[in-house]
């Protein structure tokens, strides 16, 4: 298992925002990996740099906010020399992502159930009958009770949740390698979490996805992940086999988050 290439490698990353009077940096020299089938935590408080890490791996920074040094590796293939345009076909096809606010990532001039359809046939070669016949069944493991009720709404049209669950149903769909979650239950109830969790665990054992997981919960953690990376101030303090971690935390502020859980 672990001679196997990561699908995800960070190396010494630094990501900054630069305005004219200050200069903060948000990701400072963080290096981690996802491997196959592998549930990766990045856990950290509030402000920390979680989010801009996965930005800035998926070419998604706005300005000011800049990679300045370090290298993204999708199995490969360098990131960093990748143009936008490049960047947006590779999130398309090859990275499944689940946003925070699943409002904006999801198109918001076209309805659900195209959305969904469309990444189906990105992937699959099928009929666009076919194609609707798989986003309905996808929609329904997403946990959307009313998938053909859904099919013709807009993002506006339904709830915060509902979206995350639209995004979740795009995710499993893709045939991604690598799923990037950036605290992708927080805008459900406990039974959806679970659901949703469950199945992300089920992907990553089916389909080999590798998962990288951006969460405040430690329940989540320890449920889920195989290991965690604990980030403070833009920094990784530590990291280590989700196991060991919890048992014997090493850092004073991995202890404090554990404590204070
Ligand atoms: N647009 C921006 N302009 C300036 N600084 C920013 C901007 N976005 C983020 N930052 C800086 O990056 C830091 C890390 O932000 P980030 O969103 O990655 O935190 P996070 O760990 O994801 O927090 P949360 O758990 O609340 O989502 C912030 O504390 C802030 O200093
Ligand atoms: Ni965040």
């Amino acid at each position: 298992m672990l001679t196997e290439t990561p699908l995800l490698r960070i190396d010494h990353l630094r990501t900054s925002f630069c305005t004219k009077d200050q200069a903060v940096t948000a990701v400072d020299d963080v290096s981690m990996e996802v491997r196959p089938r592998q549930i990766v935590a990045l856990v950290g408080e509030s402000g920390c740099g979680k989010s801009v890490t996965a930005m800035s791996v998926l070419g998604l920074l706005d300005p000011p906010g800049r990679v300045e040094k370090g290298e993204v590796w999708l199995g490969g293939n360098n990131l960093r020399e990748y143009s936008k345009r490049e960047l947006r076909m590779l999130r398309s096809k090859e990275i499944a992502v689940i946003f925070q606010d699943p409002m904006n990532a999801l198109h918001p001039l076209l309805p659900i159930g195209k959305q969904i359809r469309e990444t189906v046939m990105l992937h699959r070669k099928v009929s666009r009958k076919e194609a609707k016949a798989l986003a309905l069944e996808q929609m329904h493991r997403a946990g959307l009770s009313d998938p053909e009720l859904l099919y013709t709404k807009y993002p506006f049209q339904i709830s915060g949740g509902m979206c995350q669950r639209v995004m979740i149903a795009i995710a499993l769909i893709s045939g991604a390698r690598l799923l990037i979650a950036d605290e992708p239950t927080t805008a459900l109830d406990v039974m959806a979490q679970a659901r949703i969790l469950k199945e992300l665990d089920r992907i990553r054992h089916a389909e080999g996805m590798g998962i990288l997981l951006i969460t405040h919960d430690f329940g989540v953690v320890a449920e889920l992940a195989d290991y965690v990376y604990v980030m403070q101030s833009g920094k990784i303090v530590e990291a280590g086999n989700v196991y060991t971690l919890f048992a014997n935390p090493v850092h004073p502020y991995t202890r404090q988050l554990l404590g204070s859980r």
